[in-house]
């Protein structure tokens, strides 16, 4: 069925557990993530990026607002990363049950701003509100403390900020940084800033660039001939102390677009004279299906439903 985002979110950080939210940009991604989430008897938050809307249209948000509604566990449509207003107000009317808005890259002040205006409107309609404050940045462990503060989240100037916008729950900076490149192995993740900001903010709060860039996952699509340099991601336990201080949304998209892919490039080595789409599109719909249960499991979020 389809919920809003803290409706899922707000039992997760209850329950000491994480919710998944994966990225979409087509129908197999879509039914992945589905299937899997059904099949675990997770909550899921299915995630649209502004990309993703401008790839998709129509064609994919109305998918994936019907087959969350039709769907047999609590399911949100969410805007990923939400660069205006006016982004936000185009999801909304497309049905979506939770928006962020990404100002993090604004002074405070403007960034309060904006997202108490998008705060605004969608409670209006009943739809609740991701924001963001801090900076996305792998961070290697030697980083000087004050570049560190510069970048990750403040605990204190965070408690603040979501008094004065109203926000439903919270994207941190604690280390993390979007795609396949986190840091030189392990990424340093700043556990005890999460515990600061999490005592002092109730509301769920939300990982950005948690993929796990698993090595078996980058040497399968080396294999099938894809080419990628020296890829890291958030280690499982990391993940997990995460969960247990207060992260209860959990952003993935790397580790299914490196799953699919490899898949795609292997079926098609594999067929030269294969060109029927199902046939490359099926077993990579599979291998992103497996990834997303992975992550259910990591999270704690199976059986939650
Ligand atoms: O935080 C994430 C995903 O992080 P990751 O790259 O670790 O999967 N996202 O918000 C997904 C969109 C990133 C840019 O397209
Ligand atoms: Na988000
Ligand atoms: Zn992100």
């Amino acid at each position: 069925m389809l919920v809003t985002g803290l409706e899922i979110l707000k039992k997760a950080r209850a329950e000491g557990y994480g919710v998944g939210a994966f990225n979409t940009n087509n129908m197999e991604f879509t039914q992945a993530i589905l299937e899997a989430a059904e099949e675990m008897k997770s909550p899921v938050i299915l995630a649209l990026s502004e990309g993703a809307m401008k790839y998709g249209g129509r064609a994919l948000t109305r998918m994936v607002v019907a087959l969350a509604q039709e769907a047999r566990v609590p399911v949100a449509v969410h805007l990923d990363h939400g660069s205006s207003y006016e982004s936000v107000l185009k999801a909304l009317r497309e049905g979506f049950t939770s928006v962020m808005i990404d100002k993090s890259h604004e002074d405070f002040e403007t960034n309060v701003r904006e997202t108490k205006r998008v705060v605004e409107a969608a409670h209006a309609v009943g739809v609740t509100v991701e924001a963001e404050l801090g900076r996305l940045a792998g961070i290697e462990e030697h980083v000087a403390v004050d570049e560190k503060d510069a970048l990750l989240t403040n605990p204190e100037e965070a408690r603040i900020f979501m008094e004065r916008t109203g926000a439903d729950y919270l994207a941190v900076a604690i280390g993390t940084s979007h795609g396949a490149y986190k840091g030189k192995g392990r990424p340093f993740i700043d556990h005890p800033r999460l515990e600061r900001i999490a005592a002092l903010v109730p509301a769920p709060l939300v990982l950005h660039g948690a993929s796990a860039v698993p090595q078996a996952l980058v040497e399968r699509f080396r294999a099938a001939g894809g080419e990628i340099g020296e890829a890291s991601g958030i280690h499982p336990e990391d993940i997990k102390k995460a969960i247990a201080l207060g992260i209860a949304k959990i952003n993935t998209d790397t580790d299914l677009r490196l799953a699919f892919t490899a898949l795609v490039r292997e079926t098609l080595g594999k067929n030269p004279k294969e060109f029927d789409p199902r046939k490359y599109l099926g077993p990579a719909r599979e291998a992103v299906k497996e990834v997303v249960k992975s992550r259910m499991e990591l999270f704690g979020s199976v059986g939650k439903a």
